[in-house]
């Protein structure tokens, strides 16, 4: 009996781009690489970027070891639909720096809010200083 493999879109793949849920797609098939973000020894920013698009040149470029690719199969998840159309580079680039502009929202709020229980440590021994003269 055939063995049926799911099919996906690069537009369903691309969809896949986060810390918590990471899929690439090498050589037609696509990997869910999620789990495997934080053991990567290239890192995970590098897996990360490599969504949204045919990564094979990028694996290929890092020089994977037989074993790296043995261990890839057990993240397999499917094929690349071969009828459905790459997203241009451009739309993969303003996604990704929509995804930035939101973490550097949430790390200057972050910032933020640091500043407030300095203002309120300093104000305390302000005070304390100035009564303690009085
Ligand atoms: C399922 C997908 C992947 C698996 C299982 C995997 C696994 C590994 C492993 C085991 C290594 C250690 C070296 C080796 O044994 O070859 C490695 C290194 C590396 N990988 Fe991947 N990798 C994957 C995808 C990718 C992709 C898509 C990229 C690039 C976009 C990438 C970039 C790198 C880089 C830059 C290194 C470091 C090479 C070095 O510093 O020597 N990997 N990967």
């Amino acid at each position: 009996m055939p063995t049926l493999t799911k099919l996906y879109s690069m537009e369903e793949a691309s969809q896949h781009n986060t810390q918590e849920d990471c899929w690439v797609v090498i050589d037609g098939k696509v990997y869910d690489v999620s789990s495997y973000l934080d053991e990567h020894p290239g890192g995970d920013d590098v897996l990360l970027g490599a969504t949204g698009k045919d990564a094979t040149d990028e694996f290929e470029d890092a020089g994977h070891s037989k074993s790296a690719r043995e261990l890839m199969e057990s993240f397999c998840i499917g094929e690349l639909d071969p009828t459905s159309p790459a997203i241009p580079e451009l739309e993969i680039f303003s996604k990704k720096q929509e995804l930035q502009g939101i973490r550097q929202k949430v790390i200057n709020l972050s910032k933020q809010y640091w500043v407030v229980p300095v203002a309120v440590g300093l104000s305390v021994v302000v005070g304390f200083l100035y009564l303690r003269k009085k």
